[in-house]
C-alpha cells in the first residue's frame, strides 16, 4: 500500500486559520449499562451529555480488537493500540497478534532474537520476567508457555520465571489461577528444571512507566536479579496466597503484592539472575518495560543501586522503544507504522502542541506518533509533560486536570499552535482503582475541563473534535457472564472492575470554525479509532490521505 507523504487541501473544509483542539478522555466509554457503576453515567457529566443532541456530530467508533489491530472482539482495547489507532489513522496489527503470529507460523524461533538467547540454553539459566494474565493488554500467559515450551524444546536445561500480577487487566485474585496453570505447565517441561523463582504485583513490582516512580523497578531488580525481597517462600503459590491475605487486616490486591523470592529448603533463591544467563521480558507491550529494559541493558546506570550487574543475553519481546533502539535484541519485530498525522503535519509546516500528565505523556506523544520518541519537526512541536502525582490515584482523583486544562487554554490562546492535543488520564487512571466514588468525582471534573477547553476553543473561532481511547470508567464492576447483573462479594460489596471495557468511544466535532453543512457520515457503521486521524485532518483543512482509513466526516 502507497503511502502519501504530502497532505493534500481538503476539498471543500478551508484551511484552518484559528487553533484546532483534539482532546482525548482517556478511558471514557460510551456504555450501554447506564447503572450507578457506570461512572461516566452517575456523574456530573452537563457539557458531554449535550454534545449527544448536536445532530450529526456526535457518534461512537469501535476502540476494541480487530478495530485496533488486536486478535480478537474479545480483546479490549488500551491506550497503547489506541493512540497508535488515532495518531496513524491505520489498523496496524499490534503486538500481541504479531506475537501470536510468529509463535503459530514458528517464525519466533528463527529470528535472530531467540538465536542469541539459545546460546545460554546448555549450560545456563533462561529466565522470563513479566506480567502473567491473559488480558491481552501488556501480555497473554499461553505466549508465556508457548516460548517455555520452544525453550524446553531447543535444549534449555534450567528456566526460571519470575511473574508479576495483575488484576488490574482482569479480576483481582485471578493470580492463583494463573500460578497454578504455570505450575503445571512447567512440571510437564520434559528434560528441564524449570520453577518460578520471584514475583510481586505490577504496581508495585518491576511495571512502572514513564520514570513515574523507579523503586518499583529497584523492588524488581531485587527479587528477580539479587534474589532479596522482604517476604521468601518455597512455592510462588504459597506466596501469592499468603501475601494476598495482607497482614490480617487489610488484603491485599494482585496489583499491589509486595515482592516476593523463591528459595528451596534451605533458604536459598532458586532463581537469581547470573553472569551468562539469558533474560527474554514476554510482555510484548512497552510503555512498563522500558525501564526494566534499561536496569538490564545499559552498563551506565544510576536511577537506582543494582549492587552488581550480570552480564546476560537480554532481549525484549519486542522493541520496546524505536527511537533508543531498546532493548537492542528482541524475539518479534515491532508493528512498522509510517506515514503518521504527526510526520504529515510537520511536513505541512502545521504547528502542534501536546499535553498531558506523565501517566498519559508517552500515549499523546511516543504511540500516538507510531512507538517513536522526540519530535517530527522541533521548531514547529512542543510537547508538555505535566508530573502525575505517585499516590494511588483513588486517593487523588483530580491527578492534573486542572494543570492539563491550563496548559492547553494558554496553548490555544497563545496563537502559536494550529493544532493542540490534550489527554486527560482521569477517567481511566482513577478507573483502574476500582474506586466508583472517587471515579465518579474524576469523571464530573474532567467534564467541567472539556467546558473550559471548548469555550476556549470556541471564542477564538476554532475547530474541535472529542473523542477516547477506550473504556474504563464506563463500568467499575464485575458483571455476570450472561445477565450482566453486577456481582457482589460475600460481604455486600460490589467486586471492582478495575480493568478496561469493551465499550465503543465517543466522537463529537464542533465550533464555530466549522462550516454549517460539516456531519458525520452515516456509511461507516463499524468505524474505528483509525476513522478520527481523517476526520482532525479534515478539520485542519486537509484531504485524509490515501493511506489512511476514511474519514467519518
Ligand atoms: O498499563 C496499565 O495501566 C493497564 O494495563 C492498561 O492501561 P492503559 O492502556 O490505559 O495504559
Ligand atoms: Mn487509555
Ligand atoms: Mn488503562
Amino acid at each position: 500500500m502507497t503511502i502519501d507523504t504530502e497532505l493534500k487541501p481538503h476539498d471543500t473544509i478551508p484551511k484552518a486559520e484559528k487553533p484546532v483542539l483534539v482532546c482525548i478522555l482517556d478511558g471514557w466509554g460510551e456504555n450501554e449499562n447506564k447503572d450507578k457503576f457506570n461512572a461516566i453515567h452517575s456523574a456530573e457529566t452537563p457539557v458531554t451529555d449535550a454534545l449527544k443532541e448536536v445532530p450529526g456530530r456526535w457518534r461512537t467508533v469501535r476502540a476494541h480488537g480487530t478495530a485496533v489491530g488486536l486478535p480478537s472482539d474479545a480483546d479490549m482495547g488500551n491506550s497503547e493500540v489506541g493512540h497508535n489507532a488515532l495518531g496513524s489513522g491505520q489498523v496496524i496489527d499490534q503486538g500481541a497478534r504479531l506475537v501470536d503470529i510468529a509463535l503459530d507460523n514458528g517464525s519466533a524461533f528463527e529470528l535472530d532474537g531467540w538465536k542469541y538467547i539459545s546460546e545460554s540454553f546448555p549450560d545456563n539459566t533462561v529466565h522470563f520476567i513479566g506480567l502473567l494474565s491473559d488480558g491481552g493488554v501488556h501480555s497473554r500467559c499461553n505466549q508465556l508457555v508457548g516460548f517455555l515450551k520452544g525453550a524446553a524444546k531447543d535444549g534449555a536445561k534450567r528456566i526460571r520465571v519470575h511473574i508479576l500480577t495483575d488484576g488490574r487487566d482482569v479480576p483481582d485474585g485471578t493470580s492463583v489461577k494463573f500460578v497454578e496453570e504455570l505450575e503445571k505447565d512447567l512440571a510437564e517441561l520434559s528434560g528441564c528444571d524449570a520453577k518460578i523463582a520471584s514475583g510481586g504485583g505490577r504496581m508495585h513490582v518491576t511495571m512502572d512507566r514513564y520514570e513515574a516512580d523507579w523503586k518499583i523497578v529497584e523492588r524488581g531488580w531485587q527479587a528477580h536479579v539479587l534474589g532479596e525481597a522482604p517476604h521468601k517462600f518455597t512455592t510462588a503459590l504459597e506466596a501469592i496466597k499468603t501475601l494476598r491475605e495482607g497482614d490480617g487486616s487489610k488484603a491485599i490486591t494482585d496489583q499491589w503484592l509486595p515482592p516476593f523470592v523463591v528459595t528451596d529448603d534451605g533458604g536459598k533463591a532458586v532463581g537469581t539472575i547470573e553472569d551468562g544467563d539469558a533474560v527474554v521480558l514476554f510482555n510484548f507491550r512497552a510503555d512498563r518495560m522500558v525501564e526494566i529494559s534499561k536496569a538490564f541493558e545499559y552498563e551506565e546506570f544510576n536511577a537506582f543501586d543494582r549492587k552488581r550487574f550480570p552480564k546476560t543475553r537480554f532481549v525484549g519481546m519486542m522493541q520496546y522503544d524505536g527511537d533508543l533502539k531498546l532493548p537492542a535484541r528482541f524475539l518479534v519485530p515491532p508493528p512498522a507504522i509510517s506515514g503518521v498525522s504527526g510526520e504529515l503535519l510537520a511536513k505541512a509546516g502545521v504547528s502542534t502542541f501536546a499535553c498531558s500528565e506523565t501517566q498519559k505523556f508517552g500515549h499523546v506523544t511516543f504511540f500516538w506518533n507510531g512507538n517513536r520518541s522526540g519530535y517530527f519537526k522541533e521548531d514547529l512541536e512542543t510537547y508538555v509533560e505535566i508530573p502525575s502525582d505517585a499516590v494511588p490515584f483513588n486517593e487523588a482523583p483530580d491527578m492534573k486536570a486542572r494543570e492539563i486544562t491550563e496548559a492547553g487554554k494558554e496553548a490555544l490562546l497563545s496563537g502559536k499552535y494550529q493544532m493542540v492535543r490534550i489527554n486527560f488520564a482521569n477517567p481511566d487512571m482513577v478507573g483502574h482503582t476500582g474506586d466508583l466514588e472517587a471515579c465518579v468525582g474524576a469523571c464530573s471534573l474532567v467534564d467541567k475541563c472539556v467546558k473550559e477547553l471548548l469555550d476556549t476553543v470556541e471564542s477564538l473561532g476554532g475547530r474541535w473534535l472529542l473523542t477516547a481511547d477506550h473504556g474504563n470508567a464506563d463500568d467499575m464492576v464485575q458483571r455476570a457472564k450472561k445477565t450482566n447483573a453486577p456481582l457482589f462479594a460475600d460481604s455486600g460489596a460490589p467486586l471492582p472492575l478495575t480493568s478496561h471495557t469493551l465499550a465503543p468511544v465517543p466522537v463529537a466535532i464542533g465550533g464555530p470554525g466549522l462550516p454549517e453543512g460539516i456531519k458525520f457520515r452515516d456509511d461507516l457503521p463499524n468505524a474505528g479509532l483509525a476513522n478520527i486521524t481523517g476526520t482532525y485532518l479534515n478539520l485542519l483543512g486537509f484531504a485524509t490521505p490515501a493511506h489512511m482509513e476514511p474519514s467519518l466526516i
